[in-house]
């Protein structure tokens, strides 16, 4: 766990805004101490939830995209630490874990072009790199009996999520991911646009949904593909449920959970499948934020559940006057996730 740079109890306290009579999770909340080995003290430790931060966009960047998603972890843990710690929802049930230490990685992608086929062949390079401290730190949490809350961070961290998930409970795993995308593109060298056909490709990811493709930006090919594995693959489309409302919301969520809910699953969010939200594929068009607290809320209240990642939000593509509110959907989402899974044993 040595490329962690851990959240202290001083950052911490540096991003809650205390009020009198109030109780804010930044209060709460449990740091790893000073001079203490992380691994120890989550073992030690009661709280079933780890919060873990990607502050990288290199994924993205390979993948032809607008960086910025770097941002979302800083955005995200201050909206965490100001949320009211009630008997909704408690602080004290969250380790913050720090944020994956990327800081080197991202000044060495800063001028490369993706245009560039060796500066395309390095930035892929650097998502492996990644992907192998994901899956390490991510196998560590599991092993250890917690559920891993991942805030990316580029969608190329679904792979080290679903690994480090297969790793620690010996054998493959099922995702289910909301998203405009499929994820599933050609082996082409690593980025965030192929996480879910690396991870099945090398075994690790055994049954996948993805809930709400938006059909115009899923290609022929991979919609063949697909075709092709639908014991293991299946999807909906956003355009089927939402427009065209030949399907039903709450009645695709069972069906996908009947698919993915026999064996451990990861859950997955792509911010870029909400409206309006500041991502590099930012739409207009997409579920609302609703639908997606509704999905979290429904989906992780199974004990398959094995880890929630939010990811591909770039507050630094926002507004500048409101960029803190990136952070804040995150917030609700985690508090949606952990309200719904911790009476689950
Ligand atoms: N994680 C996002 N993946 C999408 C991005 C699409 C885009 O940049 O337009 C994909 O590769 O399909």
């Amino acid at each position: 766990m040595e490329k962690i740079t851990p959240f202290t109890i001083n950052d911490l306290a540096k991003v809650t805004n205390h009020r009198s009579g109030e109780i804010k999770f930044g209060e709460k909340m449990i740091t790893i101490p000073k001079d203490s080995d992380a691994l120890d003290f989550l073992k030690a430790s009661d709280a079933k939830y780890v919060l873990f931060g990607i502050p990288e966009d290199i994924g993205i960047r390979a993948n032809f995209g607008r960086p910025g998603a770097a941002s979302a972890w800083e955005s995200a843990i201050k909206s965490i630490a100001n949320i009211q710690h009630n008997r909704f929802c408690k602080g004290n049930q969250l380790i913050v874990l720090g944020q994956l230490e990327v800081s080197k990685e991202m000044k060495e992608v800063e001028n490369l072009d993706f245009n560039d086929i060796d500066d395309r062949a390095k930035l892929s390079q650097l998502v492996e790199q990644i992907d192998k401290d994901v899956s390490h730190i991510i196998f560590n949490i599991v092993k250890l009996g917690k559920t891993p809350i991942i805030i990316g961070g580029g969608h190329n961290n679904s792979y080290g999520n679903i690994k480090g998930s297969a790793l620690a409970k010996g054998k493959s795993v099922n995702a289910i991911n909301f998203d405009a995308h499929s994820d599933f593109r050609i082996l082409e060298g690593r980025h965030s646009g192929n996480g879910f056909s690396y991870a099945y490709e090398e075994g690790f990811l055994k049954k996948y949904f993805i809930f709400g493709l938006h059909e115009n930006y899923t290609s022929k090919s991979v919609l063949d593909i697909i075709k092709k594995i639908e014991d293991r693959v299946r999807y909906n489309t956003y355009d089927s449920i939402n427009i065209r409302r030949e399907k039903e919301f709450n009645q695709e969520m069972e069906q996908a959970l009947e698919f993915i809910n026999d064996d451990f699953y990861g859950i997955e969010i792509d911010l870029d499948a909400i409206p309006n939200i500041a991502c590099s594929a930012m739409t207009m068009s997409g579920f609302s934020v609703e639908q997606l607290r509704q999905f979290i809320s429904f989906f992780a209240k199974y004990k398959n559940a094995t880890y929630l990642h939010i990811c591909e939000g770039a507050p630094d593509l926002g507004e500048d006057k409101n960029n803190h509110l990136i952070g804040k959907l995150i917030g609700y989402l985690v508090t949606d996730f952990i309200k719904s899974n911790q009476h689950i044993s």
